[in-house]
């Protein structure tokens, strides 16, 4: 029974933000692409009838946490249908490696595991399009790491179109911000109203994310950062921040520019992935 499952980062290769819904949402265009490098969780079932995260996870609250939550839920919905006992519990654990709040998906990606892994390891048999419907509940890049593949995103990020681009190595910065989201979408400055196109005419345009530039206004850490790695590379915001990725066709590329990094700057060196580890995982079971 495997009892380790990758919870892989994200890179928004792209974010174009094209209106504002009447719930307040924003649609976008995005393009997702997983890393090589992310959180690992440990994952056993029992019949305890509890879910329990072992390793608590600093400012989040047991019950609040994303891990616990998405098992939950998964537990209600599989029970609903009565495809699993009353009894049926789990024992989790994290080794977080992700910063909170980076843009790089980490939440999100530790949701969409426990559902995966739990789906298989309780046997609740659930579809991809009922396990990746649970995850929108939880949060709107929870459906692209169920599905686990690269993908272009509309919509609030639920309508997502399989794409494939270029597998790069990446040099993935974080400033020392952590930035909530909901600051960056509710920001007046925020350009929100760039006009959709087709997934073809987006790939040939220069790749660019339209929170980026409210979030350098507002994080001297982000701007500073984008700069200096505009001096090596191709580099910009993932998400609404705070980190920020630089591309590079090799490995060694990457890494020779992670050694010269100011002393304030976090960050490490991972391959862009067009299929999700924790995908790679299970169809290695
Ligand atoms: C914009 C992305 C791109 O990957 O940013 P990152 O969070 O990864 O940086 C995500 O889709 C974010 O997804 P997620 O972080 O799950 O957002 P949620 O928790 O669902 O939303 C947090 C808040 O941000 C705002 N929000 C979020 C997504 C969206 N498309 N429009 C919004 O206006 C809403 O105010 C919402 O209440
Ligand atoms: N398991 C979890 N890991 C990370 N953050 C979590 C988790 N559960 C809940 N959260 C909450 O979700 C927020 C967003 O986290 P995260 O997904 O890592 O950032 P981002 O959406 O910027 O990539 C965190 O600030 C935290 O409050």
């Amino acid at each position: 029974m495997i009892t380790s499952w990758p919870a892989p980062a994200k890179l928004n290769l792209f974010l174009y933000i094209t209106g504002r819904r009447a719930d307040g949402y924003h649609n976008l265009q995005t393009l997702f692409q997983f890393l090589d490098y992310g959180d690992t969780l440990h994952i056993t079932p029992d019949n305890s009838g509890c879910i329990a995260l072992t390793t608590p996870v600093e400012g989040v609250a047991h019950d609040d946490n994303l891990i616990v939550r998405a098992a939950q839920l998964l537990r209600q919905a599989a029970q609903a249908q009565q495809s699993l006992p009353a009894d049926a519990g789990a024992q989790i654990a994290i080794e977080k490696k992700l910063p909170m709040g980076g843009g790089l998906g980490g939440g999100s990606s530790n949701a969409a595991t426990v559902l995966v892994a739990l789906n298989h390891l309780w046997r609740t048999g659930l579809s991809p399009d009922a396990l990746a419907e649970l995850g929108i509940q939880l949060g709107a890049d929870v459906p692209v790491f169920v599905r686990g593949f690269a993908a272009f995103a509309q919509g609030v990020g639920e309508e997502l179109q399989p794409a494939d681009p270029a597998e790069k190595w990446y040099l993935v910065a974080h400033p020392g911000v952590s930035i909530p989201t909901p600051l960056v979408f509710n920001d007046p400055q925020l350009t929100r109203d760039t006009p959709a196109r087709s997934l073809e005419a987006l790939l040939a345009a220069p790749f660019y994310n339209d929170c980026e530039a409210v979030v350098r206004k507002r994080f001297r850490e982000v701007d500073e950062l984008v700069s200096w790695l505009l001096e090596y590379a191709p580099s910009r915001l993932t998400g609404t921040g705070a980190c920020v990725f630089a591309e590079f066709d090799t490995e060694s590329a990457a890494r020779q520019v992670l050694e010269l990094a100011p002393k304030w700057v976090c960050g490490f060196v991972a391959r862009g992935v067009n299929v999700s580890p924790l995908h790679r995982t299970l169809s290695g079971l």
